[in-house]
């Protein structure tokens, strides 16, 4: 598959990432979304933990308007953060409603130590590094949905989790995705130059581009076991 117009960078790194790209996007808990088989508990567990880790990746775009350089970048992460919090979060709130779990229930909820490995790995790319490291350790997140949704709303035999998939698949996601793909182009050609893989900082920024996928990973599992 191509990089599905998400981006030079993005293929470039998807490539890189070898065998955990394929595992993170083909997980048997994806699968179970595509043909129904993903039992409503797992779903929901999976929701729950989702909301608390929505809250940290907030945090995390909030971080890369700190980490702006340009005011594109500052309203690109800008306009992320704002989706989040206004629009995916209590996205979240409604299903979990719906499903018999009140909202004082999902905000207590406990947070999963791969959770927590998780965004906290995220942020301390963004503490640590620049706007270029923050948005590697954050595509992997952004644009794997992207392309799991797309794939999905071909390929999916159930009805179960349509909402999930039309989601991720739908226009206005996959619009969102090709601007992320761009504002990370752009942001690595300001700070390592036009040719990424020349730039001495090319294999540590496609560490945590891996690593954040391989979390991505942890993160199916964890909604396996609830
Ligand atoms: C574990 C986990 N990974 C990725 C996403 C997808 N996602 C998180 S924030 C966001 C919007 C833009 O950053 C999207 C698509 C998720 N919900 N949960």
């Amino acid at each position: 598959m191509s990089d599905a117009g998400y981006g030079r960078a993005f293929g470039l790194m998807r490539r890189a990432a070898g065998g955990a790209w394929r595992d993170y996007t083909r997980h048997a808990f994806v699968g179970g979304l595509g043909d129904g088989s993903l039992p409503e508990a797992a779903f929901l567990h999976y929701l729950r933990q989702d909301y608390v880790f929505l809250t940290h990746f907030a945090r995390a775009w909030a971080l890369a308007v700190v980490k702006s350089e340009t005011a594109a970048e500052m309203q690109a992460a800008v306009g992320t953060v704002n989706a989040l919090i206004t629009h995916e979060m209590p996205l979240h709130v409604g299903i979990c409603a719906e499903a018999g779990i009140s909202g004082k229930a999902l905000f207590a909820t406990r947070e999963r130590p791969g959770n927590l490995a998780y965004t906290r790995f995220v942020l301390d790319a963004g503490f640590s590094g620049d706007l270029a490291d923050l948005l590697a350790a954050l595509m992997p997140c952004v644009l794997g949905y992207g392309e799991i949704g797309a794939r999905l709303a071909q390929e999916a035999t159930s009805q179960r989790y349509r909402d999930w998939i039309d989601t991720y698949a739908g226009s206005e996601y996959q619009e969102a995705c090709r601007a992320a793909g761009a504002l990370f182009d752009q942001a690595l050609t300001r700070r390592i130059g036009a040719d990424f893989e020349a730039s001495p900082r090319w294999a540590r920024l496609c560490d945590r581009f891996r690593t954040a996928t391989e979390l991505e990973i942890g993160f199916w599992q964890m909604g396996m076991q609830p």
